[in-house]
């Protein structure tokens, strides 16, 4: 199957700094797949996004994708200037305008509907994200990017905004990209994950991940492993690959962890 974004041996280093943010990166996704990012703070999920997507400039390696693929795409970041009011229905006229039936029919898709009157700036964090999604998917994607989606949700929103996802796949068959910091949820709505450290630490279907003794050694079992990410420290470079079961699962074989 040929991927929609293929990229390798990819490396990225901003302005003024050092160091590279992103060294031999590796990195593709298929039709229809979710795929997600997890690594620490300052780890370079937003910089591979970026870099995916032709925003960044690369220091070395290739991205390559499909002809004419459409993207939805939701930064990490959207200003919204709180002085300037803007209802719903006009941000979704930007940047392309859109038809009333069109703006409707995304809104009532991502659980909003008959929002179009409201100000932006008074929506709730998850209602927000929701006419974000509901913007991106105007494009008609082919690929849905989402940065920290489910940023400022509470538990019960962030279940509640990746089921959506999951049910926007399966009704359009869009992949999705997704960068986030809810390890567990994100866990069970991703066909693959991708742990990031400036390079690839570890990737696999959840259930190798989750398996995987490096993984369980960065999450363990429950959520407070989840912090554990945000402490392990990465001080080597990855040159072996192990398969398990017949999925990809790579790890460095002297890959060090706080624990
Ligand atoms: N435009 C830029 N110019 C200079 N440095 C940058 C730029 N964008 C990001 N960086 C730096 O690159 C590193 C990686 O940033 P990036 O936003 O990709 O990480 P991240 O994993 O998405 O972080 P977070 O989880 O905090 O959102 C950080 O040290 C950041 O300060």
């Amino acid at each position: 199957m040929s991927a929609l974004i293929q990229a390798t041996d990819l490396s990225v280093s901003h302005a003024g700094s050092q160091m590279p943010v992103l060294r031999g990166v590796d990195f593709r996704i298929d039709p229809a797949e979710i795929v997600t990012v997890v690594g620490p703070n300052g780890s370079g999920k937003s910089t591979l996004v970026r870099a995916l997507l032709g925003h960044v400039d690369l220091t070395s390696g290739r991205v390559r994708r499909m002809a004419g693929l459409r993207i939805g795409y939701v930064p990490q970041r959207v200003h919204i200037e709180k002085a300037l009011p803007m209802t719903v229905r006009r941000f979704l006229s930007l940047p392309r305008r859109v038809g009333d039936a069109e703006a409707g029919a995304a809104l009532a898709r991502t659980g909003v509907p008959g929002l179009e009157s409201r100000q932006i700036t008074a929506l709730s964090g998850g209602q927000f994200q929701r006419v974000l999604l509901a913007r991106a998917l105007l494009n008609d994607p082919q690929l849905l990017v989402l940065d920290e989606p489910t940023q400022g949700l509470d538990q019960p929103g962030i279940v509640a905004f990746y089921e959506l996802i999951e049910d926007v796949r399966a009704e359009t068959g869009a992949a999705v990209l997704m960068v986030s910091h809810d390890l567990l949820v994100v866990m069970r709505a991703s066909d693959r994950v991708v742990c990031l450290n400036g390079h690839v630490c570890c990737e696999g279907t959840p259930q190798v991940v989750s398996a995987a003794p490096e993984y369980r050694a960065l999450f363990g079992a429950g959520s407070p492993g989840a912090l554990a990410l945000y402490q392990h420290h990465h001080d080597h470079d990855h040159d072996h690959v192990a398969d398990e079961g017949g999925h990809a699962h790579r790890h460095g074989p002297d890959c060090r962890h706080q624990h």
